[in-house]
């Protein structure tokens, strides 16, 4: 099994770009495991609670599980993936079955920050958008598709996400293996994930 991680800040268009490497693969023939499925339950706190909650540092993930799940498909265990909800800021308590395929890929903002799980991928990537770019895609995607509004995105920006994108995700450029530019829809860095991944199919 071929393993790439894919991180990047809030809104550089990871799920994106994965969405755009899969679609002209053979179906079946590569799995996507999203570090947003691993959001921690947190179904003790109310709603009130929940909105506090910094998710944008490591220790908001359950890389736990993540890991476990990731070894388990790595043997050719299939794996009951969490179903997590952005609006409501906790896991659904539904599962998606993930079957093992011969390329996996993980993608999320903080998969480079945990060692056991950064020593897991084969290939490292890390698409880089710029940040006035990202926030305003942040912006219309949370008010769109996960129920924010414009008070919401912007101070959960000042008061977290920047921050801990700057102490966390943008250090982790160090790891990779190549950097994906992201400003623009970039096609030739798709093709080129995509041929190495056809190599292996
Ligand atoms: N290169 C791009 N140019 C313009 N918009 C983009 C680009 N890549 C992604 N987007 C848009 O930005 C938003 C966030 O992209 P998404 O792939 O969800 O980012 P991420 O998974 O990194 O948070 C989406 O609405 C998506 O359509
Ligand atoms: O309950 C939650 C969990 C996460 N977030 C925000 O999501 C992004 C990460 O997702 P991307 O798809 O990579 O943008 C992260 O910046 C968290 O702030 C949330 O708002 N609520």
């Amino acid at each position: 099994m071929l393993i790439i991680g894919i991180a990047g800040g809030t809104g550089c268009g990871k799920t994106t770009v994965v969405n755009k490497i899969i679609n002209e693969l053979p179906e079946g023939e590569v799995g996507v495991i999203s570090q947003d499925s691993y959001y921690k339950d947190t179904s003790h706190l109310n709603y009130d609670e929940r909105i506090k909650i910094n998710f944008d540092h490591p220790r908001s993930i359950d890389f736990e599980l993540l890991v476990e799940h990731l070894k388990a498909l790595k043997i050719n265990t299939p794996v009951n993936q969490p179903v997590y909800s952005f609006v409501k800021h906790n896991r659904t308590g539904d599962t998606v079955l993930t079957h093992p395929r011969k390329v996996m890929i993980v993608e999320g903002i903080l998969i480079f920050t945990n060692p056991e799980l950064r020593e897991m991928f084969d290939i490292k990537l890390f698409v880089h958008a710029d940040t006035d770019e990202r926030l305003i895609r942040r912006l219309k995607r949370d008010i769109s598709e996960r129920g924010r509004d414009l008070d919401e995105v912007l101070s959960r920006y000042q008061m977290t996400l920047k921050p801990m994108h700057d102490q966390f995700i943008e250090p982790m450029k160090e790891y990779a293996d190549m950097i994906i530019p992201n400003n623009k829809h970039n096609t030739v860095a798709i093709d080129i994930v995509r041929s190495i991944i056809t190599q292996k199919l």
